[in-house]
């Protein structure tokens, strides 16, 4: 993503102790780093516990004990990361109560021509700050680790207190700020400027924090992916169309409230045919089509790697910048699917039925993978994933169906062909191949000299050849520029459902704010606190019972099933949530009343960034069939997730595009004090 060098930004987080700021600012970190924006999480406590140790009493956060250099330090190398690593967007995570505190902040930004930005976290539900409390003294805090529990919350809530008597909540109207007042179940904004913060902004009042499902899979086998070539728009193999038509009894079986699920798919045949006998709700878009593969569309790996070595290499070198010649990078359709994730955040339960490429960046979203890896995530055919994006982990389950397909995941190859031998044979093997044009008809032209080249007949469905002059630019964001394909279909009888095999893992994402019934405050929050941290001690512990009800919890599974791993059985109840829904509001009072942009493939133009570890868990422990029901769980504490990237929310609003190789934003958008409501549903 091209952005104005000269635009560093400084989100500023602005709130007491256990208001969700650690949640909010890695949120916006993992968003923006998905989407190719330099950004890193700046934890002002991390330099606290460095410089003076975590085991420190209320008293260390009296404002009479003027202690301020782990806020220095940590600006010191804010400061130092925009200069020197090119950062864009800097997440200072504080509490940076005082209107003195920000001043200094301010002058320090504006001096190295920084843009700050304040996020305020306000907590005014009693019920919401006592279990925030409970939950970050018991649980999510590094500084009570070794505190007994009651003494814990005594102590949080005193250095609550301290914060409190010293607090100036942010008022100034030449300021840029958005507040979020009951985890964002109203929200107030102020003198918001240019695209990156309009995005921001957009994208913290479309936070998705509901209980709910995103279940994907790939289509049924195709006739292309038997024969192994790329891209296409061919028709199911006979193994894809009996996984189609398995597809209803699995999602009857294992999807609970399965009629309520939309099903979202792309435009290519595979795709639709492989929904056909869902009777749900359909809806084909665009921008779910298969990364285009441009002039290596319809080709083998291997006719690809003969006739456009020097591309093959380099994508071999980065695939996630590699664009196709005519065709896309993974880093264009991850532009292209943000409206997509904006769409996915703000409805529920939808079953995506995708592509390899596709499915690969979504799931990256949700499970915070770095853009290195991505695109090496195995989706397998004839598996259905379901995602259960919570407060505390992403949690993943996957449904694989006994019918064999074939595996057309290639993996990176452990060492890749330098630029020059590749620029060497390019030159002397095919040179007339290198300067064919671009025509659908050169195409053919490409596949004739692909066949002689793999010398045997090249299978081809010429039908299916993509018209490349519409390829990239052509592609709709959004359904409506679609087929709709909304047709209901009458589910086969009973069709008998080939054994599905399970297995599941957790991506955590570090903790949330949660919302509250109201009656018995403090039981309530008692209770939500201790399903909390319940859930927090899973770590690295098998629990084959989350996400489901605690009614549904039978008995454990015994070890042999669970492939070695045990632990607890455990309901983690957290029934209610808000479910802030600020964007109607905000169309209404003219804040995000453009539609998302037409996608405009960008140069790899950022570095790449780096957005943080991802788990350790062994993608391997997923494709592996395991008999009966297995959890792999692994968690992260919120002080090792402050470099990572965390999100589950995602925005699509756009108000101006950017272009290939441009260096700056074609225009920005001003918004100068909304007040916005939202309506919470509970
Ligand atoms: O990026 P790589 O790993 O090449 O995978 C993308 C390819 O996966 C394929 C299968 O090879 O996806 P799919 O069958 O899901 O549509 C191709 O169409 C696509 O070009």
């Amino acid at each position: 993503m091209s952005i104005n060098p000269g635009s560093r930004i400084a989100c500023v987080l602005v709130g007491l102790p256990g208001t969700s700021k650690t949640l909010v600012a890695q949120k916006v970190c993992r968003y923006l780093q998905w989407l190719g924006i330099a950004t890193k999480v700046f934890n002002v406590g991390n330099y606290r516990r460095k410089l003076f140790g975590g085991a420190q009493p209320h008293s260390f956060f009296d404002p009479a004990n003027p202690k301020g250099e782990q806020s220095r330090k940590s600006l010191r190398e804010m400061i130092y990361w925009f200069r020197k690593e090119q950062g864009v967007v800097a997440v200072f995570d504080g509490t940076n109560s005082t209107r003195a505190k920000r001043d200094l902040l301010l002058e320090e930004c504006r001096k190295n021509d920084v843009q700050v930005m304040f996020i305020e976290s306000v907590c005014e539900d009693e019920a919401l700050r006592l279990a925030k409390a409970i939950e970050t003294s018991q649980q999510c805090s590094p500084d009570y680790e070794h505190m007994q529990q009651e003494l814990a919350l005594q102590d949080f809530q005193q250095r609550v207190r301290h914060f409190e008597a010293q607090y100036e909540t942010i008022t100034e109207k030449n300021l840029s700020y958005i507040k979020l007042i009951d985890a964002g179940s109203q929200v107030i904004v102020s003198q918001i400027q240019g695209y990156v913060q309009s995005r921001i902004v957009y994208y913290l009042m479309n936070l998705h924090i509901k209980p709910r499902n995103i279940y994907f899979s790939r289509h049924g086998e195709s006739l292309y992916n038997v024969m192994g070539l790329l891209g296409g728009d061919s028709d199911l193999s006979a193994r894809g169309k009996q996984y189609a038509r398995a597809l209803p009894s699995l999602v009857a079986t294992h999807i609970p409230n399965h009629e309520r699920l939309t099903i979202w798919t792309s435009t290519k045949r595979r795709t639709i045919a492989t929904a056909k006998h869902l009777p749900n709700k359909k809806l084909a878009w665009q921008a779910l089509d298969e990364l285009e593969a441009g002039r290596a569309d319809g080709l083998t790996y291997n006719q690809v790697e003969e006739l456009f070595p020097e591309d093959f290499a380099n994508r071999d070198n980065d695939k996630y910048n590699y664009r196709y010649q005519e065709g896309e990078s993974y880093r264009d359709v991850v532009a292209r699917l943000e409206p997509v994730i904006m769409d996915l955040e703000r409805t529920d339960d939808i079953l995506i039925i995708g592509h390899q490429a596709i499915l690969r960046c979504l799931y990256a979203y949700f499970m915070n993978y770095s853009h290195e890896r991505l695109p090496y995530i195995k989706i397998p055919l004839h598996t259905v994933i379901q995602l259960s994006p919570g407060p505390y982990a992403c949690e993943e389950k996957r449904f694989k169906v006994d019918i064999e397909a074939v595996d057309t995941h290639r993996p990176k190859p452990k060492t890749t062909t330098s630029h020059n031998e590749v620029k060497e044979h390019v030159e002397t093997v095919v040179p007339e191949i290198m300067a064919a044009p671009a025509s659908p008809e050169a195409k053919h032209g490409l596949h004739a000299a692909a066949e002689a080249a793999a010398d045997k007949p090249m299978l081809c469905f010429r039908d299916s050849i993509h018209p490349h002059a519409d390829s990239v630019s052509s592609r709709a964001a959004s359904p409506a520029a679609a087929a709709p394909a909304a047709t209901a279909v009458t589910a086969p009888s009973a069709a008998p459902v080939p054994v599905v095999k399970e297995s599941t893992k957790t991506r955590v994402p570090g903790p949330t704010s949660i919302d509250l019934p109201s009656p018995g405050l403090e039981q309530t929050a008692q209770k939500i606190a201790e399903a909390m941290m319940q859930a927090n001690a899973l770590e690295s512990q098998a629990n084959p019972a989350v996400g489901l009800n605690l009614d549904q919890i039978a008995t454990p599974v015994p070890e042999q099933e669970t492939g070695g791993v045990k632990g607890p059985l455990l309901g983690l109840e957290i029934a209610t949530h808000h479910q802030g829904t600020a964007s109607a509001s905000a169309s209404a009072a003219g804040l995000v009343a453009t539609p998302p942009m037409s996608p405009v493939p960008t140069a790899p133009s950022v570095p790449s960034s780096s957005p943080g570890k991802d788990s350790d868990i062994e993608e391997e422990s997923l494709t592996t069939p395991i008999p009966g029901v297995v959890h792999a769980s692994k968690r992260f504490s919120p002080l090792d997730l402050s470099d990572q990237i965390i999100a589950e929310g995602m925005v699509g609003y756009e108000s101006y595009g950017y272009n290939s190789g441009s260096s700056g934003t074609s225009g920005s958008d001003s918004i100068d004090s909304v007040s916005l409501t939202a309506t919470t549903c509970v």
